[in-house]
């Protein structure tokens, strides 16, 4: 680490509170020059609001910000921060999804302009693209619509890192790699060490914890607003940090069952196969965790969505109800409600005739919010209120509440904290011991060891079949990559 003068940023004693929530109680922080420094914390710690107060895009209620020993706090705005070199990745992904990979980087970017602007975006972001996720396969042309989740997030990421009139001196990465499957998560946080070393600051926030400890110099842990531990990466282990958030300890892997008897004996419930010719067809049994596994953007999702379509071709016995990938586009009705978001997977049980019963749909994600943790005083409250993690949470509940025999679950756990994930787990292997069936499209390794059988993708083909006893890393990992490659 090369931490060579005082901190480049000063945060000291901030407050926020939203109503009744307070999502930061007196929060003081120092983030200096050549530093990686890890966030971790529960769902609705405060890491986001902090970050959102350092990037200028909520004024704290009290306390300072000071970069490079300015007070910057009276009226600091989100181009206060920029002009100083404070950039942010978000969970939600802020790029406009009509304009180009290359227009986007123009907005964010306004010393790109006259004649030839274009041009000059183009290799600004195209150049950055290839020195943060070589092999990308991103063309700046690319309308970003059209571009899957984890393409705009490198997309995102390569933008904040692009330099024009002003350095980038602090970059905030929240849940960066949430989308990318294990190779682009790797570039990612190699370049961040790359650019850690040359004198930049980095702010990493993850639910990944071996991420964190493997890519930060400091870690700070996060808790109901405060940050309750704070040291050297070298200080902590997965343990210790768990343990610091106030989550239940992980345990060991929640390893599925031996399911061979499941395969013998319980009936087909879903048989599909991607257009590929030459793929192989996946079966799903009654009562099964199927995982689906390989590189992102490999056919998962398409999948995923036939089945929940019935399309032609495949074979669905059952209702199906779907867990999306994407909250912000495929997900969350950012007008509504939690309790909406939750009840609307299950309306037909609260009609009255042909009225909603109200105090019944509530009751009902009353339960769910308190079976699966959501950190809300109430589910009344906009579903936008709630921390990314708990928005997932949300959409979990809808999928889990509907009277669905088939959930399919398009990665899922992006953004839950661990305490939850390890719950959730046992509530997918609860439910499918009584018969529930699991589609589970997952970029995590450790995920795949909760399902009973994995078919791994490439190139949009099903291209190995492999029972729990047979999955290990090197066989997904092998199997994801050409053999010729
Ligand atoms: N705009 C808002 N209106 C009301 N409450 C909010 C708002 N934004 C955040 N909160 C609340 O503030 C608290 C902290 O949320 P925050 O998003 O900072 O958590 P987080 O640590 O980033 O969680 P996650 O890991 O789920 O992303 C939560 O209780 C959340 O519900």
């Amino acid at each position: 680490m090369s931490v060579t003068s005082g901190p480049i940023v000063r945060l000291d004693g901030v407050e926020k509170s939203f109503g009744a929530v307070r999502a930061l109680a007196s929060v003081s922080l120092d983030l200096m020059p050549g530093e990686c420094f890890g966030l971790v914390g529960h769902n609705g710690a405060g890491k986001s609001t902090l970050m959102n107060v350092l990037s200028g895009n909520l004024m704290p209620d009290s306390g300072q910000i000071l970069i490079g020993g300015e007070d910057v706090t009276a009226g600091y705005t989100p181009q206060t921060a920029m002009r100083h070199g404070v950039r942010c990745v978000y969970q939600e992904l802020s790029l406009c999804p009509n304009l180009t990979v290359a227009e986007n980087a123009r907005i964010s970017h306004p010393a790109v302009s006259g004649i030839g602007w274009r041009r000059a975006a183009r290799a600004l972001i195209g150049g950055k693209l290839d020195e943060v996720f070589p092999g990308h396969g991103i063309s700046t042309d690319d309308v970003v619509g059209d571009l899957s989740i984890a393409s705009r997030q490198m997309v995102e990421i390569s933008r904040a890192f692009a330099v024009t009139d002003v350095a980038a001196r602090v970059v905030i990465l929240d849940e960066p790699t949430s989308s990318l499957d294990a190779v682009a998560a790797e570039k990612l946080l190699k370049h961040v060490r790359r650019y850690v070393s040359e004198g930049g600051t980095v702010v990493l926030i993850s639910h990944l914890l071996g991420e964190i400890l493997d890519t930060s110099d400091r870690i700070a842990v996060m808790r109901d607003g405060g940050i309750v531990a704070l040291d050297e990466a070298s200080g902590f282990n997965r343990n210790s940090l768990v343990a610091a958030m106030g989550s239940v300890a992980e345990g060991a892997a929640q390893e599925a069952a031996e399911q061979a008897v499941i395969r013998a004996t319980a009936p087909v419930v879903v048989s599909a196969k991607p257009a590929a010719p030459e793929s192989l067809t996946l079966a799903a049994h009654k009562g099964e965790v199927v995982g689906l596994a390989g590189l992102a953007g490999q056919g998962q999702t398409e999948l995923l969505v036939k089945v929940f379509d019935h399309a032609a071709g495949t074979k669905v016995s059952g209702a199906v109800s779907l867990v999306a990938g994407d909250r912000q586009t495929d997900g969350v009705f950012p007008l509504w409600s939690i309790a909406e978001n939750i009840s609307i997977g299950s309306l037909r049980q609260f009609l009255d005739g042909f009225l909603l019963n109200h105090a019944r749909a509530h009751a009902f994600a009353e339960e769910w919010r308190r079976q699966i943790g959501i950190r809300t005083p109430d589910v009344a409250e906009p579903i936008l209120s709630l921390s990314g993690g708990n928005q997932q949470k949300a959409l979990f509940a809808r999928a889990l509440g509907a009277p669905a025999e088939i959930i399919v679950m398009d990665d899922p756990m992006r953004g839950v904290d661990v305490g939850t994930k390890q719950e959730v787990y046992g509530m997918i292997r609860e439910q499918a011991s009584r018969g529930r069936t699991f589609l589970w499209y997952t970029t995590e390794m450790d995920e795949l060891r909760n399902c009973d059988h994995v078919y791994v993708f490439r190139e949009g083909a099903i291209v190995a079949d492999l029972a729990h006893s047979e999955m290990t890393e090197e066989r997904v990992l092998h199997a994801s990559f050409r053999a010729d490659a």
